[in-house]
C-alpha cells in the first residue's frame, strides 16, 4: 500500500485524507502529515489516526507520494523546509491553485516527479471532480497511481496544464458557488413559508438530482430545463426572475474571475 504524506494538513488535506480512508485506498497508518498549526496536527492524529510528524521533512522522508496542500503563497517557503534527500525520487502532487509545474520543479530536486491536481471538497463524500496534469518526467505508472487514488474519491480527468486555471475557477471553487446557491434556494423556500430544514433538504436534493440527470442522460442542460418548463407554468415564472437578475451572467463571471485569480496566484 502506498505511503502518503500531506505537507500542510488544512481543510483540503483533511477532506482528501478522510475520503481516502473511507474508501480504504490507504489506511490511516500509511498517511503521514505535518502542519505548522498544532490544532491541525491534532485533527490528523486524534480524529483521523494518521502519523503526525514534527516536521515536513520527516513526513516526506517517510512517504512514496507527497501531497503539497499549503496555500499557494506559502508553497515556496514550505517546499524548502524539506531536504533534497527527503524529496529524492518522490512523486510530488501539488493541489495548490495557480502554482505551475515549472515553479514546482524549481523548488524540488531533479529526481522528484511532479503532478498537479485540482480536486474539490466533495471528495469527502466520494464525489470530487479532480483534473490532473503531469510533468514530462512522470511515468505512465505514476499517472495510473494518481488516477486510481483520486478515482476512489470521485471522477478524474486528465487535462493540459494550461487548462488548470479554468478548472480551478470552475470545479475547484465551484462547490462554494453551489453551496451559496443551495443556501439561497433554501432562503427562497423559507420566504415562501417552508420550515428551514425542509427547505434546505429539498434544495440540496434538487441540485443533486439535476446534476445526476445531466451526467447520466448526457442530454444538454437546456433541454432538461425545457422538460421542467410548462407553458405559462410556475417554472417559466421562476426562470424569468433568474434571467431578470442576470443569474447566468453572474455564474459565467464567477468562473471567469476565479480563473483570473488562479492566474494571479501563479505569479506570486
Ligand atoms: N479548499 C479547497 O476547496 C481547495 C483547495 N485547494 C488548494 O489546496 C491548498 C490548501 O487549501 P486549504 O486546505 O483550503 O487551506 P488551509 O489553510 O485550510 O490549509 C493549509 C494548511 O497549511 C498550513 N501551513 C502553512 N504553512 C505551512 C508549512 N510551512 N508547513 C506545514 N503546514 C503549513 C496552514 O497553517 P496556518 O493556517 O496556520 O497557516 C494550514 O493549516 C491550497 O493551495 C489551495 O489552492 C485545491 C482545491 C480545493
Ligand atoms: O479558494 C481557493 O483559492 C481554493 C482553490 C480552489 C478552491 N479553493
Amino acid at each position: 500500500m502506498v505511503r502518503l504524506a500531506f505537507v500542510g494538513a488544512g481543510q483540503m488535506a483533511e477532506a482528501l485524507a478522510k475520503g481516502f480512508i473511507a474508501k480504504k485506498v490507504v489506511t490511516s497508518s500509511k498517511i503521514n502529515a505535518y502542519d505548522i498549526s498544532e490544532a491541525r496536527r491534532r485533527v490528523f492524529a486524534e480524529e483521523l489516526g494518521c502519523k503526525v510528524h514534527d516536521s515536513n521533512d520527516s513526513a516526506v522522508a517517510n512517504c512514496d507520494v507527497a501531497i503539497l496542500a499549503v496555500k499557494p503563497q506559502y508553497l515556496g517557503a514550505t517546499a524548502r523546509t524539506v531536504s533534497p534527500e527527503s524529496w529524492d525520487n518522490k512523486l510530488v502532487l501539488s493541489i495548490a491553485a495557480g502554482v505551475t509545474i515549472e515553479t514546482l520543479k524549481g523548488l524540488l530536486p531533479p529526481s522528484a516527479r511532479v503532478v498537479r491536481i485540482m480536486p474539490n471538497t466533495p471528495c469527502l463524500v466520494g464525489e470530487s471532480a479532480s483534473a490532473i496534469a503531469a510533468s514530462e518526467e512522470v511515468t505512465p505508472s505514476d499517472v495510473e497511481l494518481v488516477k486510481s487514488l483520486f478515482a476512489t474519491v470521485g471522477m478524474t480527468i486528465s487535462v493540459e496544464e494550461s487548462f488548470l486555471d479554468a478548472v480551478t475557477g470552475l470545479s475547484g471553487s465551484g462547490p462554494a458557488y453551489v453551496f451559496l446557491m443551495i443556501e439561497a434556494l433554501s432562503d427562497g423556500g423559507v420566504r415562501s413559508g417552508l420550515p428551514r430544514p425542509v427547505a434546505t433538504k429539498l434544495a440540496a436534493q434538487t441540485v443533486m438530482g439535476a446534476a445526476k440527470m445531466v451526467l447520466e442522460t448526457g442530454r444538454h442542460p437546456g433541454e432538461l430545463k425545457d422538460m421542467v418548463t410548462s407553458p405559462a407554468g410556475t417554472t417559466i415564472a421562476g426562470v424569468h426572475a433568474l434571467e431578470d437578475h442576470g443569474t447566468r451572467a453572474a455564474f459565467i463571471d464567477a468562473v471567469y474571475k476565479a480563473t483570473l485569480r488562479s492566474k494571479e496566484l501563479s505569479k506570486l
